[in-house]
C-alpha cells in the first residue's frame, strides 16, 4: 500500500509515538543499551591457598576452584587467552598456626597472596592484579581488625595494620588494593603508606565502601574456609536497609581519597549502586556480584526456572544501568566466551 499525504485534520490524533518501532529488530534492541558489556570491565575472583598443589572444587560455587600457587599458571593461561584482563585475589591460609591476633600471615612474603602477585605479574604481564585487603582471613579471632583486650576493635591499630598489608601487596606488584574492612580511616592510612613508599602514583585504591551484611556470602566462606566463629559478624558491614549509611560511607571514602569504589552485593542493591554513581561520579563504581548471587542463578538454572546465560546477561546489564563501570563476577569465564558468541 502506497502512502498518500493526508490533510492535518484527517490524521489520527490519539497516538503520539509507537515505542516498539525502537526495538523490534535485534540490532535495535542492542542499540537501546546505553552501554555494552565488554570483556575489559570484568574482574575475576581467585582463591589462592597456602597448599601449593591444591586444586579444590568448591561445591557451593559451581565451576569455581581454590588453587595452590603451583596450579595457578595452568588455570590462568586459558582465561588470559580468552581475553581475561583482571583478577581479584583472596588468600586462604589453611596451614595450622597460620592465624594470629594481628594477621601476620596476610602479608607473609612466602604466603599465597604475595606469591600469587609475583607469579601473575611474571607470567601474565598484561593482567591487572587487584588484592582484596582484610585481616579477617588471617586473624585467629576472625575479625577484620586488631582488637583491644576486651574484644572491641582498636581502630588506630587496625587501620595501621590494614595499611601495612595493602602497601606490602603493592610493593610485591599489586596494581590495585581493595580494602574490605569498612573501618573509618583506612583509605587515608593506605594512601599515606603508598606515598611513603613511592607507590601512590601507580597503585589504585578501590574501597569496599558500601558492603552490606546478609545472606549472600555463604559460598564465599566455603571457598575461603572462613565460617564466622561464635555467631559474631566478622566484618563491619551495613544493615541491608541502610541506604543512608551507604551514602555516608561512600562520601567518607571519597573524602579519604579512594580511587574507585565497590558496591557489594549487587543485584539487591541497585539503588545504592545508582547512589554511588551519583556521589562518586568522578571515579569508577564496581559492582560485586557475590558468591550467593552466583549460586542462586546456578541453582535456578539447574531447576529449569531460568536460562542461565540469559539471566546472567540480564542481571549484569542491571549493574550497567545503575551506573557501574566494573563488575567483579564469578561468571567472568563464561562472559569471556559469551561475549565472543554475541
Ligand atoms: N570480601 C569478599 C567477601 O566477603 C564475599 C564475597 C562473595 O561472597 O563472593
Ligand atoms: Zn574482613
Ligand atoms: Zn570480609
Amino acid at each position: 500500500m502506497v502512502h498518500t499525504a493526508r490533510f492535518l485534520d484527517e490524521r489520527p490524533t490519539e497516538i503520539a509515538s509507537i515505542l516498539a518501532g525502537g526495538y523490534n529488530h535485534p540490532l535495535l534492541r542492542e542499540w537501546q543499551n546505553e552501554r555494552q558489556l565488554t570483556k575489559n570491565m570484568f574482574i575475576f575472583p581467585l582463591f589462592i591457598s597456602d597448599q601449593d598443589d591444591e586444586e579444590t572444587v568448591i561445591p557451593s560455587l559451581p565451576n569455581i576452584k581454590r588453587f595452590g600457587i603451583n596450579k595457578l599458571k595452568n588455570y590462568m593461561t586459558g582465561l588470559v587467552a580468552k581475553g581475561l584482563r583482571s583478577v581479584i585475589l583472596f588468600g586462604v591460609p589453611l596451614k595450622a598456626g597460620a592465624k594470629d591476633n594481628v594477621a601476620t600471615s596476610a602479608d607473609d612474603p612466602e604466603g599465597p597472596v604475595i606469591q600469587a602477585i609475583k607469579l601473575l605479574r611474571k607470567e601474565f604481564p598484561d593482567l591487572y592484579i587487584i588484592c582484596d585487603v582484610c585481616l579477617c582471613e588471617y586473624t585467629s579471632h576472625g575479625h577484620c581488625g586488631v582488637l583491644y583486650e576486651d574484644g572491641t576493635i582498636n581502630r588506630e591499630k587496625s587501620v595501621q595494620r590494614i595499611a601495612a598489608v595493602a602497601v606490602n601487596y603493592a610493593i610485591a606488584g599489586a596494581h590495585c588494593v581493595a580494602p574490605s574492612d569498612m573501618i573509618d580511616g583506612r583509605i587515608r592510612e593506605i594512601k599515606l603508606g603508598l606515598i611513603e613508599h613511592g607507590l601512590a602514583h601507580k597503585t589504585f585504591v578501590m574501597s569496599y565502601s558500601a558492603k552490606f551484611s546478609g545472606n549472600l556470602y555463604g559460598p564465599f566462606r566455603d571457598a575461603a574456609c572462613s565460617q564466622p566463629g561464635q555467631g559474631d559478624r566478622k566484618c563491619y558491614q551495613l544493615p541491608s536497609g541502610g541506604r543512608g549509611l551507604a551514602r555516608r560511607a561512600l562520601k567518607r571514602d571519597l573524602q579519604e581519597g579512594t580511587d574507585g569504589i565497590i558496591v557489594k552485593p549487587s543485584t539487591f542493591y541497585l539503588d545504592v549502586m545508582s547512589d554511588a554513581a551519583e556521589i562518586c561520579r568522578d571515579i569508577p563504581v564496581c559492582a560485586y556480584h557475590v558468591s550467593g548471587e552466583y549460586a542462586m542463578l546456578h541453582a535456578a538454572a539447574e531447576k529449569g526456572v531460568v536460562d542461565l546465560k540469559s539471566i546472567v546477561f540480564e542481571s549484569h546489564y542491571g549493574f550497567l544501568r545503575a551506573g557501574a563501570r566494573l563488575i567483579i563476577s564469578y561468571f567472568t569465564p563464561e562472559f569471556l566466551e559469551w561475549l565472543d558468541e554475541n
